[in-house]
């Protein structure tokens, strides 16, 4: 098949391309009413989060493109963030958008929504097809080169496309339910239409759709591997793009069309129930749409791509409490999404600083494949979702110092081109009968027996030598006769010669054409060689990867079960601790009410003491107190008599006798050592009545010194 190979983007250009900065852009999602909120709006681009952590509140401001707030609609976070990406697209400039944030913050409700709230791809694919559905090319006139190309073919040759069906397991671009007739939009269409769509050219719009999930690339539109995706590898172009190697790469000449393969791919796509999300996205999902306009001359043709990227959740493990394939999944996840932060912040680094740091692309799938729109052309957009409840604060941290950071990264400006194309007329081969045309619109791998058989006959068909030689009887008796035999003859072979040149020339075409042929084959058989042998080394990988895994998922689960019995003992321990706490504690109030008693008894007794002493004290008293009086009178009497015998002469002897008489025993003698008494107890207790002890300190000193 004669063709036009196009490049899609001339890369050849010697101006330093301006740049512009990653537009970022928040949404925030609506929050049930029984949740508290973290975020804080503080104008239309700025926000406030507060996060309380050990050492008590923080509040940190973070500023943005735009803020959308939960009462911003589907259509306007379409209308601000992705109508101007859309009209590049058809401007032949590349973009990328994707969305990025916390498991379960409104990514892919913000990317597909629902049919009767549109998220942005749908409203991008309406909007296309509302502004182009006038100025498209025929089917099949542009068609993938399988290696990021695009080629035109002559209408012939489109025609014969459109005839034969296509077995879209190796033409790796097919037509869905051609016609597409019975596809229905299941999105609200608003009408919405561009106004910058060139009516002098003509569109066709492809549709590819991929998955990255546990860092290997998976096409979501390949019918052929059955129920089981085949993985995929990541390639340069001549231009230097990446993209994924033999992607099914669909045309649609309407949105339905569109929506119907999304729907089919999206049926594959790895999703899951998570403690976070009823329906969590596994894998990062690339919608790609290729709009290819070509002149109406056919002489240049040009392409943009816009990438739809829904990335999957960053979660925290301890929160959702994945196990198993899940939490492989999510280690993943986060892997490639850590992948993005360090390609972004190394690139950042190196634009502030004028460096050279390499940029560790290829250290994810993630960022290889869309590596081109960092470094590259292409426009890149990034919405934020935030989920503003306060259990997903500290995640939002991370996600919103992420999305500032990746403000400060610059892209190259996106830049459309035309890129000329050499028209070449259709090879006479190909213009033969439409059986040939098919043969040839087939690849290698698709001809089976029959239709090889059926080649070689056409072939021996095609080659005729000539008018048949007459047979040459000559006549002697009749010259004339002869001579009219040997012209016949000699027209004959004229014409045989000149059917041998014509043969030869054909033959030489043939050869050429089968020589093209073989080398496309050769090319082909190389390419696939080469892809099998890094599937294999990526299946190698993969097992290993996996092998070792298993066994780091054998040591945790017995790690795990260490822990688990360790803790069951610790548990019993402290269980045990517990109980001999509770009867010692039970034991110390036993002892403190024997004690308690005890005081009370002997704060009674003393104060029994003290009365009993007291009355004692008092009859002694008044005892000395008679003895005094008692000696008081006989001293006075003693007196009187020493007197009166001075007076009267009376002898001294009768003076002692008097004397002796008053010192009679049994007189009360006052004594000056101290005097004891004898306590109920029979304990004899000191008794200072000018220095008495206090009572309660004597208990006191007791309690201390027990
Ligand atoms: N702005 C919004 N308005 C209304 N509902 C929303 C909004 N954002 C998200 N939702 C709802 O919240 C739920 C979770 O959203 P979604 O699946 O889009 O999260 P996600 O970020 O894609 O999660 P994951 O990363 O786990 O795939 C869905 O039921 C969705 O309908």
């Amino acid at each position: 098949m004669d063709a036009n190979k196009c490049s899609s983007l001339n890369s050849e250009s010697c101006s330093v391309p301006s740049k512009d900065p990653v537009q970022v852009f928040c949404r925030l999602r609506t929050l049930p009413e029984e949740c508290q909120s973290c975020i804080k709006l503080l104008s239309p681009t700025t926000l406030t989060l507060t996060a309380s952590s050990k050492t008590g509140r923080k509040e940190c401001n973070y500023v943005f493109k735009h803020i959308f707030t939960s009462y911003a609609g589907q259509r306007e976070v379409f209308q601000h963030i992705a109508l101007p990406l859309l009209e590049d697209l058809v401007n032949g400039k590349n973009g990328l958008l994707f969305t990025y944030g916390v498991t379960g913050s409104g990514k892919t409700y913000t990317l597909t929504g629902e049919p009767s709230m549109p998220g942005i791809m749908p409203r991008c694919i309406n909007t296309l097809f509302n502004s182009i559905a006038d100025y498209q090319a025929q089917k099949l006139l542009i068609k993938s080169d399988r290696t990021n190309g695009f080629e035109v073919q002559g209408e012939n040759d489109a025609l014969e496309d459109r005839l034969v069906p296509i077995k879209t397991s190796t033409t790796k671009m097919k037509t869905v339910k051609r016609g597409g007739g019975d596809a229905k939009n299941i999105y609200e269409n608003d009408g919405t239409k561009l106004r910058c769509v060139n009516e002098n050219n003509l569109y066709a719009v492809f549709i590819s759709y991929t998955e990255i999930y546990n860092n290997t690339v998976y096409d979501l539109l390949d019918e052929t591997a059955g129920k089981v995706l085949q993985a995929k590898i990541i390639r340069e172009d001549s231009q230097k793009r990446m993209y994924v190697n033999g992607v099914v790469e669909v045309e649609v000449k309407s949105a339905a069309e569109a929506f119907e393969l999304f729907c089919i791919g999206q049926k594959r796509k790895r999703t899951g129930h998570t403690i976070l999300n009823a329906e969590s996205s596994r894998s990062h999902s690339a919608f790609n749409i290729r709009v290819v306009q070509l002149q109406k001359d056919r002489s240049h043709l040009m392409v943009g791509q816009l990438s739809l990227v829904d990335l999957a959740g960053s979660e925290r493990c301890s929160r959702t409490q994945n196990t198993g394939m899940r939490l492989k999944e999510a280690s993943s996840i986060n892997n490639s999404l850590m992948s993005l932060r360090t390609c972004l912040e190394i690139l950042r680094e190196n634009q502030l600083n004028d460096a050279n740091k390499l940029v560790p692309y290829r250290d994810s799938r993630l960022t290889l494949l869309f590596k081109n729109y960092f470094e590259g052309e292409g426009n890149v957009r990034m919405i934020v979702c935030i989920n503003p409840s306060i259990k997903d604060c500290e995640e939002n941290l991370q996600v919103l110092k992420f999305a500032e950071m990746t403000q400060d990264v610059k892209t190259p400006k996106a830049e459309s081109r035309y890129a000329p194309s050499k028209y070449k007329t259709p090879s006479k081969t190909t213009k033969q009968t439409p059986s040939t045309q098919s043969l040839s619109s087939q690849t290698p791998s698709t001809r089976t027996p029959s239709t090889q058989t059926s080649a070689t006959s056409q072939v021996k068909k095609a080659i005729s030598f000539g008018p048949k030689i007459p047979s040459v009887e000559l006549n002697m008796e009749n010259p004339q006769e002869n001579v009219m035999v040997l012209d016949s003859l000699m027209k004959a072979l004229h014409a045989r010669r000149e059917k041998r040149e014509q043969n030869r020339q054909e033959l030489a075409m043939r050869e050429q054409h089968f020589r093209k042929r073989l080398v496309h084959i050769h090319q082909d058989s190389v390419l696939t060689k080469s892809e099998i042998r890094s599937l294999k080394a990526l299946l190698r990988k993969e097992k290993q990867t996996n092998r070792n895994l298993n066994t780091k998922i054998t040591d945790l689960e017995t790690s795990n079960e260490k822990l688990s019995a360790n803790n069951k003992e610790l548990q019993d321990t402290i269980h045990t601790l517990q109980n001999t706490i509770d009867e010692k504690n039970l034991k110390i109030n036993q002892i403190r009410l024997e004690r308690e008693k005890v005081r009370q008894k002997l704060i009674l007794q003393s104060e029994q003491m003290k009365q009993e002493l007291d009355e004692r004290l008092c009859e002694q008293r008044a005892r000395l107190q008679a003895a005094i009086l008692v000696k008081q009178t006989k001293i006075q009497r003693a007196k009187e008599i020493l007197e009166s015998g001075t007076m009267s002469g009376c002898g001294s002897e009768q003076q002692v006798k008097i004397v002796q008489e008053m010192a009679t025993p049994g007189t009360p003698v006052a004594a000056t050592r101290h005097r004891r008494s004898l306590s109920d107890s029979e304990v004899w207790l000191k008794y200072n009545a000018i220095n008495p002890h206090c009572i309660a300190t004597i208990h006191e000193e007791e309690e201390e010194s027990d």
